[in-house]
């Protein structure tokens, strides 16, 4: 194998991740990757809310394209973006460890701190009902485009605050940006953090370079959110918070489901040997309790 042809969006913490792909191949295989960039729809349109324009296909589908017609040999993604169903002939076989999983609140040092009647800027379903749910007197203002773009809005004076995924953040060495918000105030979104990279399902050589760069205990965290977004059916309008943790042979989920407004919500978590059957049996138990307010944003 000369070079790995590896496909990325254009974004800077796109770029940085993919990066990160890059060396951890090097370093296990002396593999060198070729970069990329391709640019997908979702990098395009700025002005809308995501699930208003398709969801989250709009950052697989160009880079999908370019893997299944072997123009890329492999997809970097920050799983987080990655829909809950992938093609069959697709395989997400490596995650890198797990960076910080919080989100973190930039223009103010709490939610409490946040002026009577402010704005917050995002366009997470999840992130709009979690601070809806302890501000209910905020309003939540569409924030879209890369880190740089929100904290350009922020700074013009579009919202008194935002929150990014602390993630990005310190990937993109931005780490003395905004303030971490606890997991007790804020779970994260599925997969937050994660960056997985898919190949295709018959290349056998390639998804054997990357299960050496795999880290187990994050590809099994992350595959246990993925399940319950499955099992709940959500979309990306569904405001949903969970977090799976590992501890030996031990997988612990906790997850949230929220109303749009954030005004009623279920929580619940469990632990388990079977990560993607724990996610199942919470799934059913989460949506078995939740009022219809919650209900309604999932299911399909
Ligand atoms: N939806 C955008 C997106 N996808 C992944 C990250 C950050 C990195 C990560 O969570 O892995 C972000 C930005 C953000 O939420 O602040």
């Amino acid at each position: 194998m000369a070079v790995l042809k590896l496909g990325t969006r254009g974004s800077p913490l796109a770029l940085t991740q993919a990066n990160m792909v890059a060396d951890a191949l090097f370093a296990a295989h002396g593999v060198a990757c070729e970069i990329h960039v391709i640019k997908t729809t979702g990098d395009r349109v700025q002005d809308r809310a995501l699930a208003e324009i398709g969801g989250k296909a709009l950052w697989t589908k160009e880079l999908d394209r370019a893997l299944l017609g072997g123009e890329i040999d492999i997809a970097v993604h920050s799983m987080k973006d990655v829909e809950t169903i992938r093609p069959e002939t697709i395989v997400i076989a490596a995650m890198l460890e797990r960076a910080d999983v919080r989100d973190r609140l930039v223009g103010a040092d709490s939610l409490a701190a946040i002026r009577e009647g402010g704005v917050v800027g995002s366009s997470s379903p999840r992130r709009r009902a979690q601070v809806l749910r302890a501000r209910p007197d905020l309003s939540v203002v569409l924030f879209r485009g890369n880190v740089d773009t929100r904290l350009a809005k922020l700074a013009a004076g579009e919202a008194d605050a935002t929150l990014l995924a602390a993630a990005g953040l310190i990937r993109l060495g931005r780490d003395d940006v905004g303030t971490p918000v606890a997991l007790d105030e804020m779970l994260p979104a599925p997969a937050q953090g994660a960056v997985g990279v898919e190949c295709r399902a018959d290349d056998a050589m390639t998804c054997g370079l990357l299960g050496a760069i795999d880290h187990t205990a994050t590809s099994r965290a992350v595959r246990c959110e993925r399940a319950l977004l499955a099992a709940l059916e959500a979309t990306c309008h569904s405001p949903v918070a969970a977090l799976a943790t590992i501890d030996d042979d031990t997988v612990t989920l906790r997850a949230e489901l929220f109303s749009e407004d954030g005004a009623e919500h279920v929580a619940a978590d469990a632990s388990g040997p079977d990560g993607e059957a724990l996610a199942r049996d919470l799934a059913r138990a989460l949506l078995d309790r939740a009022p219809p307010a919650v209900r309604a944003g999932f299911g399909g």
